[in-house]
């Protein structure tokens, strides 16, 4: 059974809708250039929301201790994603704070896979995103998707997840043909950058759990 992180939450009913329609994981974004980026305050607000089955995912963009203390404190954190971060400071992150580790794994050509066994050992999951653009503000959230074959007969090194471009009309197919136990979906399921949608959250679900 595949299941599904909806990131970028930033609204007490659009978290409750991915709740609500069965996502086994939420995700908060702290990083200031994001649509997405979340005060601490709101992020203490919607993190009491979230029920214990729920992990709550705070997605970070190689993050200093100061940022990733009070997120961690705000948002009752229970795993850390985190772009751009080198094996070495993942780990240091890992030591620090205690907690899961994703490492996001910005992926364009089968030679960028090579990246995810640099996580060996310090990471918990890797999560497959599409790279976007040199000099690109962000480095996820933008809708990009790669080519999921690169992904045919690649030895993972660790657990992983697919993210980049997904949306409720292609993710079947996504889950079809990578296989992923786990998908990641940020812009697909809003209606502006930064604002997402109920529907396009239930439609993402229903058909991620069909
Ligand atoms: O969503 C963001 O704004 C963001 C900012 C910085 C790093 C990662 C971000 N989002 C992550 O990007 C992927 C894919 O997003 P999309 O579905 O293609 O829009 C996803 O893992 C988000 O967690």
């Amino acid at each position: 059974m595949t299941t599904a992180k909806i990131c970028g939450l930033s609204t007490a009913p659009t978290l409750d809708a991915a709740i609500r329609h069965g996502a086994s994981h939420v995700g908060f974004v702290f990083f200031t250039p994001s649509p997405r980026d979340l005060p601490f305050a709101k992020a203490a607000e919607l993190a009491a929301r979230v029920p214990t089955h729920v992990q709550r995912v705070g997605v970070f963009v190689n993050p200093d201790d100061a940022l990733l203390e009070q997120a961690v404190l705000a948002g009752s954190l229970d795993i850390l994603q985190l772009h751009k971060t080198a094996s070495e400071r993942a780990d240091a992150i890992r030591w620090r704070f205690g907690l899961p580790i994703w490492a996001a794994v910005a992926v364009r050509t089968r030679a960028d896979l090579d990246a995810a066994a640099t996580y060996r050992g310090v990471a918990d999951r890797i999560l497959y995103d599409a790279k976007t653009p040199d000099g690109a503000a962000l480095p996820g959230g933008m809708g990009l998707r790669f080519d999921w074959d690169l992904l045919a007969g690649f030895r993972h090194p660790l657990p992983w997840a697919l993210s980049g471009g997904l949306d409720p009309a292609n993710v079947a197919d996504a889950i079809r043909v990578t296989g992923a136990e786990l998908v990641d979906v940020s812009s697909g399921v809003e209606s502006a950058p930064g604002i997402k949608d109920e529907t396009r959250i239930a439609a993402f679900l229903q058909a991620v759990n069909a």
